[in-house]
């Protein structure tokens, strides 16, 4: 049997796909790989079912027309035509603003050379001795014919009398008439000078000076220093073409033949190439290598930014070149830099693509999770989320920034809580922050589940008619945990954190409660799968593998291509993936904002919060106490008697109940006082303290056994000191039932 295969070696064939096809209902374009038999000619299909016996029927038979045909064709063209008429006519504001640059230009060009004329003329004259020198030079060596001096010297060596005589007769005949002529130029000339020195005013004198000896600088013009003094602008880049992506493309070991589907074009503040790779090749392979395709390029990094095109196929490579180099231009500013608000049910400027097109961020309904490495720029980018939630003066405010480093701190007069720190205390502070958060989303949750249904028309959720009802108390709150993992590794509130932070996660969002979480560690133990799996809004800046891309990206994200480590965290500092979902992906680069700039924002956004009066907790005064962490186990020990190995339950409840009578004084109320009880009703009383006493410590692997006291009660249930765990080793199961919240 003959083989075949799918890459075109002898005798593969392309056949459709069985099946009743018409012209109405073409095949799908689908190519099926066969092997013929060379005797019998039955064709088999390699990777499917059987197709046919017989001859292979070509999918691109020339008599067919394709589907669609001509109109479809012409339909594909209108689709990706260019505009008749360029948008800079079409539209207004660029046509205005290109105007405007025109008239930039040159204004800056003819001002800036106006301004320089008099150091113009200075270098001019100063060139003039030269200038003067090399005329002179230049006119006694055609006086004398000096070109003609190697020639004879050359016959004189030679011996040749007839050609040395014949030369010497020419050059003498030459040099007498160059004489000749000099003299009838320079005599009037001579004349004309002593004349002018006579005769003209001193200004045309001077004028005359002026200009004789500006021609003298010319003449005396030096190629290195030049007389105009030129601006090129180095970061401007050259233009780009095909053999130069061509030439990069095989430098970086891309070789075959590179397709570009359109010509290079301009498009925004860059050129545009759109190409298919040579077969076998995926577009990701080349943005894995984008620093070595720039340095094939011989461009910036900065400016290289190669795209895959999801909606054409893993080989189409999209590469945008800018023009200039960002480095080196001004940095764009956020918009919000100088004045304006935000809405945090509106989308916020967050930052910019490689284009220099805004990025925006719809943070309501969502949570963010930012990673990258040290310095990749995760505080700046978390620090603009900050300062949009602050000019918003109806979003609360939580900031736990437990790096400690104070980059947050522009925002902290304006927060309802603020704690910056790694320390136990301000990792428990931000634990007591997410519980305190869990226990408002319950309290958002109950009121939006009592609401009539015309008030939450598109599903149980917060709205901005109802955030606007001051009542309710369900304005939005923005919680920002920088530097997580200091909080989810810590040994003590770390894996309770994780629990909370795993059920905020997955509900607070409908809520109004916008989660933001910064690590610069994202593994496992760093941010927890919980958080990670259920982030939303994801930007994953320079990573330096696949695990912590896809930790940050969401599970397939390498796999599709997006990965951070294309990211210098130096050249690229602020610059990451952004994904709002697992297909919505760009690349963008936080909006920059320098830390005296924050300081103005914060007093813009105090002033702002206090006209319209929203301070509140810290911002407004509040003294923040931590809450009680303490639980079942620690009250036990507390009030367990010295020296005691084994307790009955139903002391250890009273104990309890006089202990803290907030919590477990419930646990010993009774119909009678002890003291007017009959036996029976005691030993009953006894027993359901007891039982209680069982149920509360099961969450905690704690179980009450038969214990007998002699002389002190005798047998009853109890509880030994020694099954009691150390509340802290991680033994405790999750308390919290929370599968109401679902
Ligand atoms: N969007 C940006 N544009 C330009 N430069 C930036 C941007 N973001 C950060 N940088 C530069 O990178 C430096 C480090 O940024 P940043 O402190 O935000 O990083 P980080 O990831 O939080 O670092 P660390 O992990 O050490 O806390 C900044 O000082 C700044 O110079």
């Amino acid at each position: 049997m003959e083989q075949t295969a799918h890459n075109g070696e002898p005798g593969a064939e392309v056949v459709p796909f069985p099946g009743a096809h018409t012209a109405e209902s073409p095949a799908p374009a689908v190519a099926v790989a066969v092997t013929k038999d060379a005797e019998t000619g039955e064709t088999e299909v390699i990777e499917g079912e059987l197709v046919e016996s017989g001859a292979p029927v070509p999918v691109d038979d020339p008599t067919v027309p394709p589907p669609g045909g001509w109109l479809a064709e012409r339909r594909a063209y209108l689709d990706a035509a260019p505009p008749v008429i360029p948008s800079y006519l079409r539209n207004r504001g660029e046509f205005a603003e290109n105007v405007m640059l025109a008239a930039r230009y040159y204004t800056h060009k003819t001002t800036f050379h106006l301004l320089r004329v008099p150091l113009y003329t200075g270098r001019l004259w100063l060139r003039a001795p030269a200038g003067a020198g090399r005329m002179v030079g230049a006119w006694y060596r055609w006086v004398t014919d000096a070109e003609a001096k190697p020639v004879l010297a050359k016959a004189a060596g030679t011996g040749d009398v007839q050609a040395w005589t014949k030369l010497t007769t020419l050059q003498t005949q030459r040099t007498n008439f160059r004489r000749k002529a000099s003299l009838v130029v320079m005599v009037p000339v001579a004349l004309l000078v002593t004349l002018a020195a006579v005769f003209l005013p001193d200004w045309a004198l001077g004028l005359a000076a002026a200009g004789v000896a500006s021609l003298l600088g010319l003449a005396g013009r030096d190629a290195d220093k030049p007389i105009v003094s030129r601006y090129v602008a180095v970061h401007v880049q050259r233009r780009l073409d095909s053999g130069e992506i061509v030439a990069a493309l095989e430098a970086i070991k891309v070789k075959g033949e590179v397709r570009f589907v359109a010509p290079i074009a301009v498009d925004g503040p860059g050129w545009r190439a759109e190409l298919d790779l040579p077969g076998g090749y995926l577009a990701d392979e080349v943005l894995e290598k984008r620093a070595a395709l720039a340095a094939a390029m011989r461009r910036p990094l900065g400016t290289v930014w190669p795209e895959t095109d999801p909606d054409a196929h893993p080989g189409r490579l999209v590469l945008w070149v800018a023009k200039v180099d960002p480095a080196k231009t001004k940095r764009r500013l956020w918009p919000l830099m100088k004045d304006g608000q935000a809405n945090l049910f509106e989308a916020i400027p967050f930052g910019f693509d490689p284009r220099g097109r805004l990025v925006e961020l719809d943070l309501m309904y969502a949570n963010v999770l930012i990673g990258g490495v040290m310095g990749s720029g995760k505080t700046s980018a978390v620090l603009v989320i900050a300062l949009a939630g602050a000019l918003d003066p109806t979003c609360e405010m939580w900031i736990y920034e437990m790096k400690g480093s104070g980059d947050l701190d522009a925002v902290r007069p304006v927060c309802h809580r603020y704690v910056s720190g790694d320390d136990d205390e301000d990792c428990k502070a931000a634990l007591d922050g997410l519980k305190a958060l869990e226990r408002e989303m319950k309290r958002r949750k109950r009121i939006i589940k009592e609401l009539p249904l015309e008030d939450v028309p598109n599903g149980r959720k917060v709205y901005p008619h109802l955030a606007a009802r001051k009542n309710l108390r369900l304005h939005p709150i923005l919680a920002i945990f920088d530097e997580a993992h200091t909080l989810f590794e810590h040994p003590k509130y770390g894996k309770e954190a994780a629990e909370v932070a795993g059920r905020l996660i997955r509900k607070a969002r409908a809520y109004g409660i916008i989660l933001v979480f910064t690590t610069q560690r994202p593994d496992a133990n760093s941010i927890p799968r919980s958080v990670s799996d259920n982030a939303i809004v994801r930007f994953c800046l320079a990573v330096t593998g696949h695990l912590p891309n896809d930790l940050i990206l969401g599970t397939g994200a390498w796999q599709r291509g997006v990965r951070g480590t294309m990211f210098d965290p130096a050249k690229d500092a602020g610059t990451g993936w952004l994904a709002r979902s697992a297909l919505n992906y760009q690349i963008a680069r936080a909006a920059f904002i320098k830390q005296d700039e924050a300081a103005e924002i914060g007093r813009r956004a105090l002033a702002l919060r206090t006209a319209a009066g929203t301070l509140s907790g810290q911002a407004a005064g509040e003294a923040i106490t931590p809450e009680d962490d303490t639980d079942l186990l620690d009250d036990l020990r507390a009030v367990w008697p010295a020296g005691e190995t084994a307790m009955h339950s139903h002391r250890l409840v009273e104990a309890l109940a006089a202990y803290r009578p907030d919590r477990y004084g419930a646990w010993i109320a009774t119909d009678k006082p002890a003291d007017q009880m009959t036996d029976d009703e005691l030993r009953e009383a006894r027993a359901a303290r007891s039982t209680l006493l069982a149920q509360a410590l099961k969450p905690y692997g704690v179980q009450t056994r038969q214990i007998n006291k002699r002389g002190d009660g005798g047998s009853a249930k109890g509880v030994r000191w020694d099954d009691l765990p150390d509340p802290r080793d991680g033994t405790r199961d999750d308390a919290e039932d929370d599968s109401d919240d679902d």
